[in-house]
């Protein structure tokens, strides 16, 4: 049932968690993908060092970069302190309809404002849009030959202050090369590794954790 693999985890989020409960709905989907089906949800492992990292900043502003089913998006909406928003741009028009869906379940809609477009064009209009300067942390985990080009992006809109954190997942698995070189090698950056298992599997994977220096 459900045409797509989104809409299955959507479908089981739907029957399998309590509504307005975030942290079943993210259960739900962590013990569909881990039992069903596979999907490039970042997972309850790397999940836990998301966490943290949001713990930590506490941030006022956060970006995301790759929505997917909302699973991240949900993680970090749900540490939210009061007032504080979550942009979380998604470029498949079924993706972010499924996601806008199971924010809705788990009752975390209203801190997430979802966009639907590519970054290239996204991310230039963001401060005015939000009336906002820069963001406290940005979650970076779409394509991966994307990770590099944004995050120059984002510096080159004055998106970035000095202590803003970029955390980006699968560094190492799928990979993103000419990001860590970059993150790790360049002065306006403090980058910090932190090794993990890919999500749902006993496969090695790690995110990236790097402060902007300004
Ligand atoms: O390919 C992976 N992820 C790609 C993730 C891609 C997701 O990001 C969205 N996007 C693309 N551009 C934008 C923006 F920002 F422009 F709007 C948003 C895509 O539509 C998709 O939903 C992946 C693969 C594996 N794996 O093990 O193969 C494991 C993982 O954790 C992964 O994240
Ligand atoms: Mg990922």
């Amino acid at each position: 049932s459900g045409q797509s693999r989104p809409m299955r985890i959507l479908q089981f989020v739907q029957s399998a968690a309590a509504p307005g409960d975030a942290n079943s709905a993210i259960c739900a989907v962590d013990s569909y993908c881990a039992n069903v089906e596979w999907a490039m949800n970042v997972g309850d492992k790397k999940g836990q060092i998301l966490d943290a990292v949001v713990l930590a900043v506490r941030p006022r502003w956060v970006l995301e970069l790759g929505t997917y089913c909302g699973y991240s998006t949900m993680r970090i909406a749900r540490l939210l302190p009061p007032g504080a928003r979550l942009v979380t741009l998604e470029m498949n028009q079924h993706y972010a309809q499924v996601a806008k869906q199971i924010l809705g379940h788990a009752g975390l809609d209203t801190q997430v404002d979802l966009l639907v477009g590519a970054s290239s064009a996204l991310i230039p209009q963001l401060k005015k849009k939000f009336e906002m300067e820069t963001f406290d942390l940005i979650f970076i985990d779409h394509w991966k030959a994307s990770y590099l080009p944004d995050a120059r992006l984002l510096e080159e809109c004055g998106l970035l202050a000095p202590g803003t954190v970029l955390l980006a997942d699968n560094v190492t698995c799928p990979g993103a090369p000419d990001y860590l070189q970059y993150v790790r090698n360049s002065p306006r950056y403090r980058s910090e590794y932190f090794p993990c298992q890919l999500e749902y599997l006993q496969v090695e994977d790690g995110m990236e954790k790097s402060v902007f220096l300004g």
